[in-house]
């Protein structure tokens, strides 16, 4: 089943919309027994506290409360007063099956936390626009600072005081262990300091019709089968020449691995032939790749004028200052082009073809659109749309989790590793790139898959190495990585 990223505003109209259709209070239910079942299968080993707030989040929470006690669960509530008819009517079902409510005070929550082991937030969702009002404050103050070993926060939907649209945290939010989103998720979930404060985070899909949420949705969230589903299958005929023939064009002395990286990224990603271009000696890291040295970029542009040209190329590794004027040359070719590093010049706006991947990272991204890297960060989705538009064909926003903007909408990529943190690892995505682009994707589903692809095995090699991670470790993992988002089918297309 497909899955979203919603803002604040697509949720609501969503809820809207299941209001009209008189689905919003089974919404509400499915929600809190979502909550309750997340809560049930961790194995609570101690009292329960729910704290519900005076909108639709406190509504979830007295859901979640009474599944939990119809289960056997030692679950209490703290609630704000609430005009949220909702809400209200969840309160009476609570109540209706023994639950008691006791006013939300800074008294009555130093008293539950005494003997809780597990808080559950319900006291702000979508709802909340910051900054925090003071009482609220020292409600969540109150929370973090109980937060403990054996002392667990569980978020309904989204920790209080996160801007759902936001990967920044306001001051005062919750700090959770878990968070269950509901019908989509939320950008605060997925980027920066906001998604740390978030935890563990849990999709809870809601049975709303899916194209309700899609219409409303800012960026898809693929999930591996449909990754899967875009990868090139190979047939029984397959040679060399029919899997790709990927140029490398980068290096600069000083900067020659960067080429030398994207080559064998796009090697293990399944180019048939990969020669890397530079002016500088590139070191030849694996027999299977082709090495080519011209003399200048002038010379080069002069040798490859008349030669076939190749069916991908990757631009701008390690290449240095001639790197935006070597684009317009490769970009005016309007082969599948991954555009990366040094090449990402802002003069290029406008450039890109349907088949031009640009790969910024947020340093990148914030000279392609003369801002400050902390505006990037604080919106990635909102910066990956802005580049699409201005550079057109496909951008590639790398960071964790990777964003890609195509003319037919954003989607973020799912999985990586903080070990990820690397050098050399950008280049290597650009390989991977270009050799998906070689084996006949478009460039959105190259991006899409590419992404996935370098995630996973980026996954792979964390488990082994840790932090300890480098660049080619990953490259070494991204067959096995195919084989797991493709569900194993490589090669079976007899
Ligand atoms: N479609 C879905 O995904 C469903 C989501 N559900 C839940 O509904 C909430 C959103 O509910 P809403 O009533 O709109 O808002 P909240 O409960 O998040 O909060 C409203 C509440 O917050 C107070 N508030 C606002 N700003 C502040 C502030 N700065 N400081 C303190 N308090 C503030 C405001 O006064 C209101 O009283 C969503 O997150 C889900 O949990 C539905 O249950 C099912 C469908």
């Amino acid at each position: 089943m497909p899955q979203w990223v919603l803002a604040p505003e697509g949720a609501r109209r969503v809820d809207a919309r299941l209001e009209r259709a008189g689905l919003l209070d089974l919404a509400m239910e499915e929600a809190g027994r979502a909550v309750a079942d997340h809560l049930l299968a961790a194995r609570p080993d101690g009292p329960v506290l729910l704290l519900a707030g005076s909108g639709a989040n406190g509504g979830d929470a007295f859901v979640a409360a009474r599944h939990l006690r119809v289960r056997g669960v030692d679950a209490a509530v703290l609630a704000l007063p609430s005009r949220h008819p909702l809400t209200r009517a969840n309160r009476q079902r609570w109540r209706a099956v023994g639950g008691t409510v006791t006013a939300l005070g800074a008294a009555s929550l130093a008293r539950g936390l005494r003997t809780a082991t597990m808080v559950v937030d319900g006291l702000l969702g979508t709802g909340f626009t910051p900054p925090l009002r003071p009482a609220t404050a020292e409600l969540i103050a109150t929370v973090n600072a109980w937060r403990g070993p054996g002392r667990r926060v569980l978020a309904i939907d989204v920790p209080s005081g996160l801007d759902a649209a936001s990967a920044l945290v306001p001051e005062g939010a919750l700090r959770a262990d878990d968070t269950v989103t509901l019908m989509g998720y939320k950008a605060a979930l997925l980027f920066g300091a906001a998604a740390v404060h978030a935890g563990r985070v849990t999709l809870a899909p809601l049975s709303a019709p899916p194209e309700w949420v899609q219409e409303d949705a800012l960026a898809a969230r693929p999930t591996d089968a449909e990754v899967g589903a875009l990868l090139p299958v190979r047939h029984a005929d397959a040679h060399k020449g029919t899997a790709g023939r990927v140029w490398i064009v980068g290096g600069h002395p000083g900067t020659t691995g960067a080429p030398a990286l994207a080559g064998v990224g796009a090697l293990r990603a399944g180019a048939g032939l990969v020669t890397v271009h530079s002016t500088a000696d590139v070191p030849l890291v694996t027999a299977e790749l082709m090495v080519r040295r011209a003399t200048s970029w002038d010379a080069w542009r002069v040798e490859t004028e008349g030669a076939s040209r190749p069916d991908a190329v990757a631009l701008g590794m390690g290449l240095g200052p001639d790197a935006a004027a070597l684009a317009r040359t490769v970009l005016a070719w309007n082969i599948p082009t991954v555009v990366d590093a040094d090449a990402l010049q802002p003069e290029l706006a406008g450039h890109g073809h349907a088949r031009v991947i640009w790969t910024p990272h947020p340093g990148e991204a914030a000279r392609l659109l003369g801002t400050d890297t902390a505006g990037i960060v604080r919106d990635p989705l909102g910066a990956a749309h802005t580049l699409q538009q201005r550079f057109g064909g496909v951008v590639v926003l790398k960071g964790g989790p990777s964003v890609v903007a195509h003319a037919g909408g954003l989607s973020v990529a799912r999985g990586g590793h903080p070990g990820m943190a690397t050098a050399g690892m950008g280049d290597t995505l650009s390989g991977i790139l270009a050799a998906l682009l070689g084996q006949g994707l478009s460039a959105p589903d190259a991006a899409v898959a590419g992404v996935r692809l370098h995630a996973r095995a980026g996954e792979r090699a964390g488990a082994r190495h840790g932090y300890g991670l480098i660049a080619s470790d990953v490259a070494l993992e991204l067959g096995g990585a195919w084989q797991d988002v493709s569900g194993g089918a490589a090669g079976e297309a007899w």
